[in-house]
């Protein structure tokens, strides 16, 4: 088992897309860290560059204190000791179970006995223990990726990378290997890198989460950091739905570019200074009311059942706030005022221009239909 230390790791591709910049990461002996972002973000790519595929250029990368790229050395990817799973179940079909499993071992020259024992010791962890002659052919999707798992684990790898291992796979089988892939590699104290597209499998598996766009990290944190204390409105957006509003701060109060919301310093964190920001509101922080009479209301053009509350969108002034609604679900084309119990501020410059949001990228499809919203300033709730 090992850490793994990425040094300001850079990667320009020949085609001169950058694909990681700037990489500063330490992963500890043992723990699990998933990789999250937006498709095209540099989770392969990172994942990919300490697998040693591809030659990062600029920084170093050390494996257990061994420096395996950067400084003039690259350390071919064989000779990282580290297991990968891929999304795909990549079995050879003309071999059973075993001799898929012990492939490197044999690579390695073990003994035929060893080879064995090793083989029966890892499908056993996985839990395909006795199927050293299956065909994979006759394997369901679970158990081939139980093999591949096996494979990347007989040869004791000093850690372990996971490119959406699991993605292939459907529900509650999914689930269920996610539970037992997060025993079997805390009980054997593995170090993992885990890349997902699923957010939910992220914040629930691993110790840290790690946030990529552009190539970039833009906050790593434990699970519980990045969901209550994102670092910036992309974050927050991306991982928790927040709903994101561009605007200004101004005697301590937020008012909303070209929307009517305006929000008291109570209702904000962070740092109040005079000048532009965006606010970022977690769905759990906005509460729905009957609209009363013809004042500021928003209606409803989404509402999905959810088992912590209903996920509902509602339209109000052209933007469309995300909503967890405890209790009875509200029914699309309802009309509500919104309550902002609590919202993220971030100046400017915790906003990269190219992340900062526009109005218009939150108004929904629906908007023109439905009716014309009053548009008087609001305090803290819009009746
Ligand atoms: N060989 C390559 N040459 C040029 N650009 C590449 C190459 N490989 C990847 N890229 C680009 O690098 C960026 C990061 O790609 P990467 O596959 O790492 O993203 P990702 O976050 O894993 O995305 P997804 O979730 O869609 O798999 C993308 O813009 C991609 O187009």
């Amino acid at each position: 088992m090992s850490s793994i230390a990425l040094d300001s790791v850079g990667l320009r591709f020949a085609d001169g897309t950058r694909g990681l910049d700037n990489i500063d990461l330490t992963i500890a002996d043992g723990e699990f860290v998933a990789l999250v972002g937006p498709s095209g973000s540099g989770k392969t790519t990172l994942l990919r560059t300490i697998a040693g595929f591809i030659a990062p250029t600029n920084g170093g990368i050390r494996i257990g204190g061994e420096l395996v790229a950067g400084d003039k050395t690259f350390v071919q990817p064989e000779h990282r000791r580290l297991g990968m799973v891929f999304q795909q179940h990549a079995i050879w079909p003309h071999w059973d179970v075993a001799g898929n499993v012990g492939y490197s071992l044999k690579l390695a020259k073990q003994p035929r006995a060893a080879r064995a024992a090793r083989v029966a010791e890892v499908l056993e962890l996985v839990g395909l223990a006795g199927m050293e002659k299956r065909n994979p052919a006759t394997l369901s999707g679970g158990q081939r990726q139980r093999v591949a798992l096996a494979r990347a684990l007989a040869t004791a790898p000093r850690a372990l990378l996971l490119d959406e291992a699991l993605s292939a796979l459907d529900e509650p089988l999914r689930a269920r290997l996610r539970l037992e892939l997060r025993t079997l590699t805390r009980a054997m104290g593995l170090t993992v890198v885990h890349v997902t597209h699923d957010r939910d499998e992220a914040l629930a598996l691993a110790d840290r989460v790690v946030v990529l766009d552009h190539g970039r990290i833009q906050q790593a944190g434990t699970p519980e950091q990045l969901v209550t204390e994102p670092s910036q409105p992309f974050v927050a957006r991306f991982l928790s739905d927040a709903t994101v509003i561009p605007g200004k701060i101004v005697d301590q109060c937020f008012t909303a570019a070209a929307h009517v919301l305006r929000l008291s310093s109570d209702e904000i964190d962070g740092n109040h200074v005079n000048g532009c920001g965006s606010i970022a509101i977690l769905p759990g922080d906005i509460r729905l009311h009957p609209a009363a009479g013809a004042g500021p209301h928003g209606i409803v053009v989404s509402s999905l059942f959810g088992r912590e509350g209903s996920d509902v969108v509602v339209c109000w002034d052209g933007i469309d706030f995300r909503c967890l609604v405890p209790g009875r679900r509200p029914a699309v084309g309802e009309k509500f005022s919104i309550e902002i119990a609590h919202a993220l501020y971030y100046p400017d410059d915790t906003t990269r221009s190219s992340e900062r949001p526009s109005a218009e990228l939150s108004v929904s499809p629906r908007a023109e239909e439905s009716e014309t919203m009053a548009k008087e300033p609001m305090q803290k709730r819009a009746r």
